[in-house]
């Protein structure tokens, strides 16, 4: 798993590397965060020999980077144009002997250096030189960044967006855009109707470890094309477990805990999944639900609705044995006692309600005695939380065995955080909730965030588009939470969450590659799950049981 570590955690880990047991000296650490962005920038541009590039360094450590990449940048065959924000007071030490030497390397025709010094900048010339370069680099700021951009900054910021959008300059920036908020992916001026807004970069190579900003919009919004360098950090720093972690999830951490299906296996070995959910008019979201299970692979799916409902569902998804509930169109307590029965009897091996439930007051003690009468684990999504709402006591003791599935307007209205807040910093909002409710978070959005009720971790979600902003979108995801929770092999819940939601935005993803961004249905992302999971399959670990029986040679 790729960390998304804060500004603080990646200075703790500077700080370690530099004045810890490992004493790497900072100008090898910068050397190296400068050599990084050169050589990961080389392909990118096409390479570097003949180019005119424009380095805008900043008063802090981002900046010193750029006087290294402005001197490698000379080796590599470029001319250079580098504008120095920072007095030599500013600097770190790093800094200032990196400055030093890009100094003694200054000439008037490959290495032209501008001192701001506090004068006004002569803004047509930089505009002039922006327009006549192929590349500029951004090292401006780094995670040093706070509240909304001052001048010059935003000035130049705004000349650069402006170039870079009218022609074919190339950005590359130098850690994370400059006026990206590295914590958050909050950026400078949002709201406000001031030239103060963010850098807009087309490639941005990053140090040490993934910062949250470049993960979350708007930031991921300026980040274009990330890539990530070690710079020379000792391994153990890079793997450590952070005080408070997030982790960005990829491929292989999903290949490594899907465990294949055993050849010996039957439909009981792959779980029996019950959706107990929908009401008359949202028998849909019921049967979406469902499709979502069996396309992950359930074992057997039962799907209970009211007794009204049943009529719009018999059938519709032939492989689920579907059953009428009740006498109305809507659960009410009284359901709860024939629910727990089939949980029973049928050896239900996990129960998924909310899409389409309603939230009729009646209902809201249904879910409750649901809950308290089972112990299978429970995915809770849509109106099974929204008549939870105010309900944590309640819920905390049972949390360490629910995935509550919100999207932010759900998961405002239960947890009582506002929408503001939770736009402002989702992750941080997440576990906030986490802590308090003790139960596993799936809180959807872009991108979706995993909370472990165990651990608190946090894991952010790479796959899917905006092409999945639909309803029922979220119906499937259900569905598919369900039958991961009981998917041979997942060492525990929130893995089980992490699983689903990767796999429902690849499968998101794959539609996107088929149809474009419009126009493809939640049925179609379901349909797409079992071409995902081949494709993690190509990448699982076999454990010895599962290895071929007869091998080729
Ligand atoms: N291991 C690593 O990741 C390494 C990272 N390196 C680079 O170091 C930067 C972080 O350097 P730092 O000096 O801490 O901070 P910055 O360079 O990002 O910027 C600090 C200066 O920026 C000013 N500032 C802050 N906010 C604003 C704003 N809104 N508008 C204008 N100016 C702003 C700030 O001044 P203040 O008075 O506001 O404090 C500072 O002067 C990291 O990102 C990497 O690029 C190392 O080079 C190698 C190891
Ligand atoms: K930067």
């Amino acid at each position: 798993m790729q960390k998304l570590n804060t500004a603080a955690q990646m200075r703790h880990m500077d700080q370690t590397a530099m004045h810890g047991i490992y004493a790497i000296a900072p100008a090898i650490l910068m050397e190296n965060a400068g050599h990084a962005v050169v050589e990961k920038g080389d392909a990118f541009v096409g390479g570097w020999g003949g180019k005119d590039v424009v380095i805008l360094c900043g008063k802090g450590n981002n900046g010193g980077d750029g006087f290294v990449i402005a001197r490698q940048l000379l080796t590599a065959g470029a001319r250079v144009y580098v504008y120095i924000l920072g007095q030599p007071e500013d600097y770190s030490e790093e800094a200032c002997d990196h400055l030093t030497t890009l100094r003694q390397l200054a000439d008037e025709d490959l290495c032209i250096l501008e001192f701001f010094q506090g004068r006004p900048c002569d803004w047509g010339l930089l505009t002039k030189r922006l327009e006549a370069s192929q590349v500029v680099i951004d090292a401006l700021l780094g995670t040093g960044f706070h509240g909304d951009l001052r001048e010059p900054m935003s000035r130049i910021v705004a000349i650069v967006n402006a170039v870079a959008a009218t022609g074919s300059l190339q950005v590359i920036a130098v850690d994370i855009p400059t006026g990206v908020n590295a914590d958050t992916g909050a950026v400078s001026g949002a709201g406000s109707d001031e030239e103060n807004g963010p850098l807009f970069a087309d490639l941005t190579v990053t140090f040490g470890a993934l910062k949250r900003g470049l993960v979350f919009y708007p930031g991921r919004a300026c980040a274009g094309q990330i890539e990530l360098d070690a710079i020379g950090m000792p391994w153990p720093l890079l793997q450590a477990q952070e005080a408070d972690p997030a982790y960005l999830l990829m491929e292989q951490d999903i290949a490594e805990v899907l465990v294949p299906r055993r050849p010996d296996s039957h439909k009981g070995t792959h779980g029996t999944i019950a959706i107990v959910t929908g009401s008359s008019d949202m028998a849909g979201a019921a049967l979406m639900a469902v499709r979502g299970a069996i396309r992950s692979g359930a074992g057997k799916v039962f799907l209970r609705v009211p007794k009204e409902t049943a009529g719009y569902c018999i059938g519709k998804e032939i492989e689920a044995m579907v059953h009428g509930v009740g006498t109305g169109d809507h659960f009410t307590a009284a359901d709860a006692e024939e629910i727990l029965a089939d949980c029973r009897t049928k050896r239900w091996s996990v129960i998924a309600m909310g899409p389409g439930l309603g939230v009729h007051e009646e209902t809201k003690a249904f879910v409750k005695a649901v809950i308290a009468g089972t112990t299978c684990p429970i995915v809770l999504d849509a109106d099974a939380l929204n008549v939870l709402t105010g309900e944590r006591e309640f819920l905390a003791p049972y949390g360490s065995r629910l995935i509550l599935t919100p999207h932010l307007a759900e998961f405002s209205r239960l947890s009582g955080f506002s929408m503001a807040d939770i736009e402002a910093d989702p992750l941080g909002k997440a576990k906030e909730f986490v802590r308090q409710w003790h139960v596993n978070l799936v809180l959807k959005g872009a991108p979706t965030v995993i909370v472990s009720a165990k651990t608190c971790h946090a894991y952010v979600n790479p796959t899917g588009n905006a092409g999945m902003a639909c309803g029922g979108m979220g119906d499937i995801l259900t569905g598919m939470t369900a039958s991961f929770a009981v998917h041979a092999g997942l060492p525990d819940l929130c893995s089980a969450a992490c699983a689903a939601v990767y796999v429902h935005g690849a499968a998101g993803d794959y539609c996107h590659d088929e149809y474009g961004s419009y126009g493809f249905s939640p049925v179609d992302v379901a349909d797409a799950v079992p071409r995902v999971i081949r494709r993690l399959e190509e990448n699982m670990e076999r454990p010895v049981l599962q290895r071929p029986l007869v091998t080729e040679d």
